[in-house]
């Protein structure tokens, strides 16, 4: 049977709807979220509202994706899983994602992470997948090395971060 590349028991992996403005426009505003990321101004609504209606473009046209994580029984936004600077001549893709702190701990991000990874690899048929890490960010450390990726390479003084500049680390899980 071909796989299920976007549910488990525990969470489903859906397209950016409509009715997802609301919790998009709390993310994108959220403090912790906004340290972690590159978003230097408020983001409005009515840019998440363009974003919505231009993201069922596809990675492959528009060179990223965000995919929405819910819970599987009533389809609430619990978080979001982005493929983005996607390379179609080295074929490769970074990911990022994020976990509202009510789910935390309940394997929501192993079970999404492991998802969107083995679409990329299997279904996309992509070489690797790629992710940046804060230097101090233990949790997603643990996170993607349980996934399988290997730390390979460190950007030293990367991204300023709490009033320094931090290193962040490059993760690569890459077909063998
Ligand atoms: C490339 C990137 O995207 S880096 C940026 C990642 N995103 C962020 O840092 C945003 C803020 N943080 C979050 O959204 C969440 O804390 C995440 C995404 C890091 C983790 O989400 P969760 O759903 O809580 O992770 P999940 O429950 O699946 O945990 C998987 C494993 O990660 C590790 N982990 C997760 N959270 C923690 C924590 N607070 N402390 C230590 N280890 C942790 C553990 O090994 C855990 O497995 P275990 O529970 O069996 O010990």
């Amino acid at each position: 049977m071909y796989p299920d590349f976007f549910a488990t028991e525990r969470v489903r992996l859906r397209a950016l709807e409509p009715e997802d403005l609301e919790f998009l426009y709390r993310c994108e505003n959220d403090a912790e979220l906004r340290e972690s990321g590159n978003t230097l101004v408020p983001v409005s609504r009515s840019l998440l509202r363009d974003y919505i209606d231009k993201s069922s473009a596809g990675l492959m046209d528009a060179g990223m994706m965000r995919l929405v994580i819910c819970t599987p029984e009533d389809d609430r936004p619990i978080g979001a899983v982005d493929l983005y600077e996607y390379d179609p001549f080295h074929k490769r893709v970074s990911v990022g994602l994020f976990v509202v702190p009510e789910y935390r701990r309940e394997g929501i991000a192993a079970d999404a992470l492991r998802l969107v990874t083995r679409y990329a690899l299997e279904h996309l048929r992509l070489h690797q997948v790629v992710a940046y890490i804060l230097k101090g960010n233990e949790p997603s450390r643990t996170l993607f090395e349980s996934a399988g990726y290997e730390h390979t390479a460190t950007l030293r003084q990367w991204m300023w971060h709490r009033g320094d500049y931090s290193d962040v680390l490059l993760y690569q899980l890459w077909k063998k």
